[in-house]
């Protein structure tokens, strides 16, 4: 129960709901107590009228019709409280559920990316939603049916001693077996769906990935052997299925048969005390049998419950290991801190933990408010980490870096983030419209300003081309872009959001050097008073920067301007001859 815990502040927070619900539930159950004694009133009404020879049969109807209407009237009271009962009891959990699933959401988007690295997103999402249900299973029905059992049980048992001591050793003592067997039964059933659940998330990881990779599977005509491998998974899933599907079936009928071998005992103890004037009249075996059905789910639900807690405290658990994980990225500054646009590295080292690679080594540069840097190097030379350690995706191990002349752990990291227009290497687009697409850079932005942006990107005519224009529908429901068009509405997307810096990473790469050529004309414009570092592996893109620097092994080999480059020996100049000589081939 430790790692459950974590709940109790949400059961506090829905106390008086829940308190609530508790007095419902004693109340619905109490109301249930009426039926039997009734039931047995009416019998030995009746077999008091044959056996007295009492010939006033009114009476007797008149008697069974009060009777009636006092059993029927309880069990609709009984009924009204046990709906009231789920409307909160159960809704509380629902509760639990909504506030679980959005605080684990928030506290995911606070973690690192390396967290996002580590873990599988399928591992996220069954944790966010299958572990969640476990665990509202613990905080919703296992509450309720404790309750319910306890009620039942304080009030049901004294009630049996009280009528018959003999025939109640024999009604109840089947119960704690069934209870027991119950529990055993939950367990093993517990493991099998645990197989079956990662068995399904086996298959439905291995199928999307054949889906994505569709056009891969068919260029090397893989049909077949995918077909094969699917078989396999399916065979092995059918085979775990059946074994959870045995284990299943033997639920209720062993609790028939234990409800009918408690119902025979209390019939054979009931006739032995009633055959020796023990009792007054069977009646009181009838009322027996109904206090065995009204406590067998009680009974059966103990070692239910047992098992639901159990699953919610492992569930809980895999909640807590990432709930628990801190954020590597804490913003402490809670006052605004305006960005103008200035960056500068001061000996910068930075490695990524989990590689252990150390992109970059004692690196120091400035780029002043309003310049524009051209980066450009090998491949994992480091240029993608300079620009994420500038939007403080990570912190660095040594050196500074300063935002404006500030230590950027001592800005606001939320100021920093909407200062900077973003354009990653792989275009992430949402499968939604390309007006969501492009507006996420500014959710309240007219369709002016969109439109605008779209131009500027070098993107427009193409939206326009399309039946739905800007309302097109991207990704798996959509149309598909091209490399480049994708590229495109990622800048589009950068540049409405009119950021004091941008951070374009390789984000022409997708596009002929003529649309390059008029893009970068026109981000020439909009970046004009913004600072701009334009990570590329073209010289065609580099060389009307301000500044450019040449990276190697996370070590700055060259910088000047493109002029001042090309005049020296060097990895540009070799770059920039190789890129013309192909032009001109
Ligand atoms: N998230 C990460 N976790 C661990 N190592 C990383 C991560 N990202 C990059 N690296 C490593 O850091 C080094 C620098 O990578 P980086 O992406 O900065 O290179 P790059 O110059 O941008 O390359 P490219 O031109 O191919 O995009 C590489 O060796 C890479 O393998």
């Amino acid at each position: 129960m430790k790692e459950l815990k974590y709940l109790n502040r949400f059961f506090k927070k829905y106390k008086l709901r829940l308190l609530l619900g508790v007095i419902i539930t004693i109340i619905a159950r109490v109301f249930s107590l009426v039926l039997p004694p009734y039931v047995n009133k009416s019998i030995t009404a009746v077999e008091d009228y044959f056996l007295s020879g009492n010939s006033n049969v009114s009476e007797l109807k008149t008697q069974l019709i009060s009777y009636i209407i006092i059993i029927v009237g309880a069990a609709l009271l009984s009924a009204f409280f046990t709906f009231l009962m789920r409307q909160t009891i159960i809704n509380v959990s629902r509760y639990i559920e909504y506030d679980l699933k959005n605080e684990i959401y928030s506290h995911y988007q606070k973690l690192p990316l390396d967290f996002y690295k580590q873990n599988r997103t399928g591992d996220l999402m069954n944790r966010i939603s299958e572990d969640v249900s476990q665990v509202r299973m613990y905080a919703g029905p296992a509450i309720m049916y404790s309750i319910q059992t306890l009620t039942l049980f304080i009030c049901v048992i004294p009630i049996m001693i009280y009528k018959s001591p003999y025939m109640s050793l024999y009604a109840l003592l089947p119960l704690p077996i069934l209870s027991f067997l119950i529990y055993k039964i939950s367990k093993i059933i517990h493991s099998r769906s645990t197989i079956v659940q990662q068995y399904l998330s086996a298959l439905s990881t291995f199928t999307q990935e054949a889906f994505s990779g569709i056009s891969v599977i068919k260029a090397y005509s893989l049909e077949n052997d995918i077909n094969k491998d699917i078989e396999a998974l399916a065979t092995e899933g059918k085979n775990k299925s059946m074994n959870l599907a045995k284990v299943n079936s033997w639920f209720f009928p062993l609790m028939i048969l234990l409800i009918g071998l408690s119902s025979l005992l209390a019939i054979y103890a009931g006739g032995k005390q009633y055959i020796n004037g023990e009792i007054e009249s069977t009646g009181l075996i009838l009322e027996f049998i109904l206090y065995i059905l009204m406590l067998t789910w009680p009974v059966a639900t103990v070692g239910w419950v047992t098992s639901i807690v159990q699953r919610a405290e492992a569930s809980q658990k895999r909640l807590n290991e990432f709930l628990n994980v801190e954020p590597a990225i804490i913003n402490t500054v809670t006052k605004e801190t305006p960005i103008k646009g200035e960056v500068e590295f001061k000996n910068v080292t930075f490695t990524y933990d989990d590689t252990n690679i150390t992109a970059l080594k004692n690196i120091s540069f400035k780029v002043n408010a309003g310049e524009t840097v051209a980066i450009i190097g090998k491949t994992g030379s480091g240029k993608s980490t300079i620009l994420n350690l500038i939007s403080r995706m990570y912190d660095i191990d040594s050196g500074e870096i300063l935002l404006d002349g500030v230590r950027i752990k001592d800005l606001n990291l939320n100021n920093i983030r909407k200062a900077i227009g973003a354009v990653p290497q792989d275009a992430f687009l949402f499968s939604s419209t390309l007006e969501e697409n492009i507006k996420f850079g500014k959710t309240e932005a007219s369709d002016d300003e969109m439109i605008k942006a779209a131009q500027k990107a070098s993107i427009h005519d193409s939206i326009m081309g399309f039946t739905h224009k800007y309302k097109t529908v991207l990704g798996e429901r959509g149309i598909t872009l091209s490399g480049g068009q994708q590229q495109r509405v990622s800048i589009a997307r950068a540049i409405i959001k009119d950021p004091k810096i941008y951070l374009f990473d390789d984000c022409l790469s997708a596009v002929d050097t003529e649309t390059e050529e008029k893009i970068l004309t026109n981000l020439s414009e909009v970046s004009k008073e913004k600072t701009t570092i334009l990570v590329s592996h073209r010289i065609s893109s580099a060389k009307n920067a301000n500044k450019i620097f040449v990276i190697d092994e996370g070590k700055i080999i060259q910088q000047g301007t493109h002029n001042q480059l090309i005049s020296k020996d060097g990895y540009y100049k070799e770059l920039y001859l190789n890129q013309l000589s192909e032009k001109e081939n």
